[in-house]
């Protein structure tokens, strides 16, 4: 293979699986310091390029954006997504039409005519409300997060929330969390068979019978939307949806991804992407903010200066120092250090080397946000160091928590938004 990158191969069957460690992210910017920044690096039988700096990053994802933007199908992804939805379609003209709706829906619903932002607000209202149910009593902020972040998706894709105790809510909770969170996602991708052996293929089981509450109330979502749409009053997404289902098939002509079928996993999606992602954010922001005495007085110190009580999302720009504590959030615990897996459509070059089509490749995003060559102490928690002599705020383009590129993050605007008004509405009404 003329060209192609160096790499560690590790252990037969198994590759370097074994010599990751307890942070593979780390480990693999570790070894960037023998390999450089473009190596592979074998995942049980598969290799994967690995991309260790925003330059590499940007070459590939940014630049050869229609190369680096497909996604493989494997027996986890079918198992997730059934192959449908956004994140797991390939690159093609579905995938861009499905996002280009995705972005337009989400625009609207989040930062256009109908701004999610006193939702959001309401929300944040709703959950310190619960918080303070706890007294003095210690209480893991955690329980509370995630149902009014999961609210915050309920709102934008059903047009409504759920009170705290509802079990709708409590079996997507129960779905998304207990098994969501630790869920070994890579284990099944690189090493498929895994799910033949007893453990996994129990855990399976369980997550198949915790999620049929789940899927079925989606349906049943969706059928309800059907029964009662109104052309002249577009709801949600699921409304959205539908006007985009009647208006491709008006001619009579069924095109096979403007379904419904689509549209449920589409939803499914919505859920599975846009909440342990941004309740994690925020619980990270909370325990940093807590353990940085002189980063909690400023940040209170502006809070209460600038910020109209309650918060609007129209106070950030005046906010420069919050901006820089979530920034430095973002920079220091992102929350997927290797965004999700891309394969290449065709033949693609970084750092000089060849890479084949079909290759799998992660960019390292936590080495990226850990270089010590562009961040001094990069594993101190400092927003200092996103404000200029001039005390503004500086927005940093190699900062990419949502990954950079025609594929990253499709809600990125909305979580934004989320975690500002959210972490702004707590410290106004509690201090932690
Ligand atoms: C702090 C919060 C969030 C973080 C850190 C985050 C991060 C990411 C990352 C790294 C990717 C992979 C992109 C790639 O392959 O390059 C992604 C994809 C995606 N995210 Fe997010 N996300 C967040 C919140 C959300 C929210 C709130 C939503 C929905 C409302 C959402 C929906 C999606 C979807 C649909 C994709 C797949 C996009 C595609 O393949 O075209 N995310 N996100």
């Amino acid at each position: 293979r003329s060209n192609y990158p160096p790499g560690c191969d590790g252990m037969p069957f198994l590759g370097c699986l074994p010599l990751l460690g307890v942070h593979p992210a780390n480990t693999i910017m570790k070894w960037s310091k023998r390999y450089g920044d473009v190596f592979y690096v074998k995942y049980a039988m598969q290799n994967v390029i690995m991309l260790n700096s925003f330059e590499s990053i940007k070459e590939a994802l940014v630049k050869q954006g229609h190369v680096f933007s497909g996604r493989q199908h494997t027996f986890i992804t079918e198992f997730t997504s059934g192959n449908a939805g956004l994140g797991f379609l390939d690159y093609g003209a579905v995938w861009r039409s499905q996002r280009r709706f995705g972005l337009a829906t989400l625009h609207e619903f989040g930062m256009g005519r109908r701004c999610m932002a006193p939702k959001i607000l309401e929300e944040a209202d709703l959950m310190c409300d619960e918080m303070l149910k706890h007294g003095d009593h210690a209480f893991d902020c955690m329980d509370h997060i995630t149902p009014a972040v999961t609210n915050i998706i309920s709102i934008l894709v059903f047009g409504k929330r759920f009170e705290y105790d509802d079990p709708t809510l409590l079996d997507t909770l129960h779905l998304l969390f207990d098994f969501g969170h630790d869920f070994p996602f890579a284990l099944f991708y690189f090493a498929p068979l895994v799910r033949f052996l007893p453990p996994w293929k129990a855990e399976l089981e369980k997550i198949r019978q915790a999620r049929k509450p789940v899927w079925d109330h989606i349906m049943s979502a969706i059928q309800q939307h059907q029964d009662t749409y109104n052309e002249n009053d577009c709801r949600d997404f699921i409304d959205s949806f539908i006007a985009k289902m009647k208006s491709t098939n008006a001619d009579g002509v069924k095109f096979a991804w403007w379904n419904k079928e689509q549209l449920f996993h589409y939803v499914k999606e919505l859920f599975l992407a846009g909440t342990d992602t941004t309740a994690t954010t925020l619980r990270w922001a909370i325990l940093l903010i807590h353990y940085h005495t002189d980063v909690h007085e400023k940040i209170h110190e502006e809070i209460d200066r600038e910020a109209s009580n309650p918060v609007k999302f129209e106070d950030m720009p005046n906010m420069p120092y919050t901006q820089a504590v979530i920034q430095e959030v973002f920079r220091s615990r992102p929350i997927a250090n290797f965004g999700t897996m891309r394969k290449t459509t065709a033949v693609g070059k970084v750092g000089g080397y060849r890479i084949p089509k079909g290759s799998i490749v992660m960019p390292n995003i936590w080495a990226v946000h850990h270089n010590p060559q562009r961040w001094k102490n990069p594993h101190l928690f400092k927003p200092d160091r996103h404000i200029d002599q001039n005390g503004k705020f500086v927005k940093s383009e190699d900062i990419i928590p949502f990954n950079v590129g025609q594929r990253s993050c499709l809600g990125m605007q909305l979580a934004k938004m989320e975690i500002f008004i959210f972490l702004v509405r707590m410290m106004q009404r509690f201090n932690f």
